[in-house]
Formats: C-alpha cells, structure tokens, sequence
C-alpha cells in the first residue's frame, strides 16, 4: 500500500502529475459504440457536441473477428474527430484477454491526448488497478502525454463487489464506477436471463386477509409489488464512489424497446446518486440526458431554499416544510449539478436561470408584498 504522500507521485518518470480531484463534467449519457461497425461508426462525428461522453467499445458485444477492426477504428475516430466538450472514452478489454495489452499500448499512443477515461471491466479487486495505473503511467510518459488518462472500473464479479471501496480508492486515476448488470448477475449465480432491469419474479406480495374465523386466506387476489433486484448493489457501489470522491452510474439498460422501464431503472439511479448511465442505442440518449439532469422544479426550489436559508444555518419554512443546514446540503449538490449542465447545454441553461430568477422573486420580502 502506497503512503499519503505517494500517492500523488507518478508512477513513471515523465508521466503527467495525477489529479488531486476527479473533474466532474457532465457524464449523463455514455454512449457505446462499436467502432468496428462501419454503419455506427459513420454516426459518431455529428454526435459530437450532442452526447456527454462517447465510448468506443472493444470488449463484449465486439467480435472476436473484429477487435483489431475495433482497435483501429477507434484510432481512426479519435483522429479524425473534433469532439468538442464531449468526453472520448474506450471500454478496454478484459485485463485477462488476449486483446488488453494491445489495446492499452495502441490506443495511448495513438490517441492518448483525445482519451479522457478508459473503462476496465471485470475489476476483481485493487490489484487490477495498481496494474493499469502503472502500465498507464510508463505510456503516457513515453508518449509525452501532459494529462492523466482516468480509469473506471466496471463492477461485474462478486469480488469486484466485496472490494468495491479499496477498487475506489486504488489511484489517483479513479473516474467512476459502472454497474455491469449481464456480467455481475452470472458471476453471482443470479437466475436472471437479461442486461441490467428488474424480473417479475423478484416480488413481495401483500398479506393474505383473514377469513371470519381468523385464518388467513392465502388463495385470496393479493397484490404484488415488483422489487429492484439492483438496489443493494447501486447503493453500495454510490457510498463506495462518494467516501472517494468519484462518480457511480447504473449501467446497461438491454431492452432496447422498453423505453419506459428503461427511464424507470435510470431514474432510480439518478435518485440513488448515480450521475449517468451508458446508453447502447441512439434511443437511450435523450432518455438518459433527461433523467440524469435535475428537473427545472427541483432546481427552483433548491434556488429557493437557498435564498431562503441565507448564512445556511438555522430552520425555515419554504412552502410549508422545514428546511435547515442538511436539506441545504441536498439543494446545494442539486444546484452545483445544474450549473455544471448548464455551462454545455443552452436549453438546461435557460430554463434553469428562469428557475433561478422564479425563486428570487419569490424570497424577496417586497415582491412578496407586492
Ligand atoms: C442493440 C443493437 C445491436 C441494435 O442495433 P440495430 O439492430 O442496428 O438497431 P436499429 O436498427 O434500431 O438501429 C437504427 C440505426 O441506429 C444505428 N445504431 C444502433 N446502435 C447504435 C449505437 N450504439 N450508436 C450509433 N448508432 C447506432 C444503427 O446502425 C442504425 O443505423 P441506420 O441503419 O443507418 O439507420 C445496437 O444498438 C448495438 O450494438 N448497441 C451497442 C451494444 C453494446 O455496446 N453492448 C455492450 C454494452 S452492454 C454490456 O457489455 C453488458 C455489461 O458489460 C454487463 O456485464 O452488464
Ligand atoms: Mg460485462
């Protein structure tokens, strides 16, 4: 284990300095692609500046035909494409495959200076990531990199889950974590058939009622109550990503044409604490882009207890609730989210400024006189 004051040390001579503190751009939608696939790959220039982040994909869902096409692409993408505020991610593959270390080694040097994050998957413990940190660090210093490529780590196997907080805490580089749904439910034995949403079968059902003799009626009409199967696990995976300092998001959403549970599952993370989510098909995007970005009546009444609570001590009533220094605190995380979309996204920006100037308004003494 590295002391404090390591810590911050590259772990290659030449690399780049590592962050004291994750940057945090907006990340709501992480959109996949397969950039072995000509027909996807045409679309990803003018989804540029559209999308927060964009990820060429090179683990599951590639060919094994293709990861070298994929490899390529990427690089070819990366070169050509002016991705403006738009992050460029890569989901490498697995650290065991015969495919990782080419990756890594190609895609820094060709596109390193265009590379924000890179995604590991199927991290097991801390061990995966000292390992990439360093491979990182000696790529980066060889080509000359002047910023840091951050890691995410996605949380697929059991072990990854019991060591969620040490993979966190692993290295200065740690972006984020994903919840990989398909991949985690395998390795824990999970009798589930899908990617990522909840099962029928996971349900509580409502007491049965008693009969006039005070049994209880079990063939009686019950109601049942769908459960998440993913709650523990994104709860988790949140708590871990806050004590470090870095961002959770759900993961994916594989029924493409159930756009409904599909907002659902991603509003349960937003609501948990997630930032994002990956989106697999152009559908998701806008989906993703509305959930993850707080909505204009929560931002006006954050504006308003902030105004409301003046030094941000003590108890007020706003529209007849108590409000004090720990809801502040949620308004607060609300309003810091808002202003980091508005400054990419004009119609966020807008609405959220009318917002703003409404609970001004309100919370003034003489327009309330007025
Ligand atoms: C899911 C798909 C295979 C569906 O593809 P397709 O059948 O082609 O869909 P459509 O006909 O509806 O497509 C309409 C057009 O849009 C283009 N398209 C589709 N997907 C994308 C995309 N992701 N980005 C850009 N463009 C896209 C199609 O080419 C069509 O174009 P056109 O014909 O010109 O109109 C497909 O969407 C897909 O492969 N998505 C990505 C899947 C993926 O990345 N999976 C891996 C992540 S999930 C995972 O790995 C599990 C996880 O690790 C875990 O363990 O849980
Ligand atoms: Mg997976």
């Amino acid at each position: 284990m590295r002391n404090a004051k390591d810590f911050f040390t590259p772990l290659a001579v030449g690399a780049p300095a590592p962050l004291r503190e994750i940057p945090a751009r907006p990340s709501r939608a992480i959109h996949f692609f397969d950039p072995s696939n000509a027909k996807m790959a045409a679309k990803i220039p003018a989804m540029a500046g559209q999308v927060d982040v964009l990820l060429g994909n090179l683990e599951d869902a590639v060919k094994a035909d293709n990861k070298e096409a994929a490899r390529q692409g990427l690089v070819d993408i990366g070169r050509a494409t002016d991705f403006g505020p738009t992050q460029l991610w890569t989901r490498l593959n697995a650290l065991d495959s015969p495919w990782f270390l080419d990756d890594v080694t190609t895609l820094v040097a060709e596109i390193g200076d265009k590379l924000d994050v890179v995604m590991v998957p199927k991290v097991q413990g801390a061990e995966d990531i000292h390992y990439v940190d360093r491979l990182l660090a000696q790529l980066e210093a060889k080509a000359g990199l002047q910023r840091p490529i951050l890691v995410h780590a996605i949380l697929e196997t059991a072990r990854g889950m019991a060591n969620v907080e040490e993979i966190c805490g692993a290295s200065p580089r740690m972006q984020g974590i994903s919840l990989g749904p398909a991949d985690l439910a395998a390795d824990r034995r999970m009798k589930t058939t899908r990617v990522g949403g909840g099962h029928p079968g996971y349900l509580v059902r409502q007491d049965p009622p008693r009969g006039a003799d005070g049994t209880s009626q079990i063939d009686a009409d019950r109601s049942t109550y769908q459960q998440d199967l993913w709650h523990y696990t994104i709860a988790r995976m949140v708590d871990a990503c806050a004590m470090h300092g870095i961002y959770a998001y759900y993961g994916p959403f594989g029924d493409i044409t159930d756009v409904v549970a599909c907002e659902d599952q991603f509003r349960n993370a937003f609501l948990l604490g997630c930032v994002g989510t990956w989106t697999l098909h152009p559908k998701q995007i806008e989906i993703a882009k509305r959930v993850f970005s707080p909505s204009v009546e929560d931002i006006a009444h954050a504006y308003q207890v902030k105004e409301a609570m003046g030094d941000g001590t003590g108890a007020v009533m706003v529209d007849g609730k108590m409000e004090d220094d720990a809801s502040l605190k949620q308004c607060l995380v609300m309003v810091e989210l808002a202003e980091q979309l508005a400054a990419i996204d004009p119609d966020l920006r807008s609405a959220y400024a009318e917002a703003r100037a409404a609970s001004t308004a309100i919370d003034a003494p003489d327009a309330q006189e007025k």
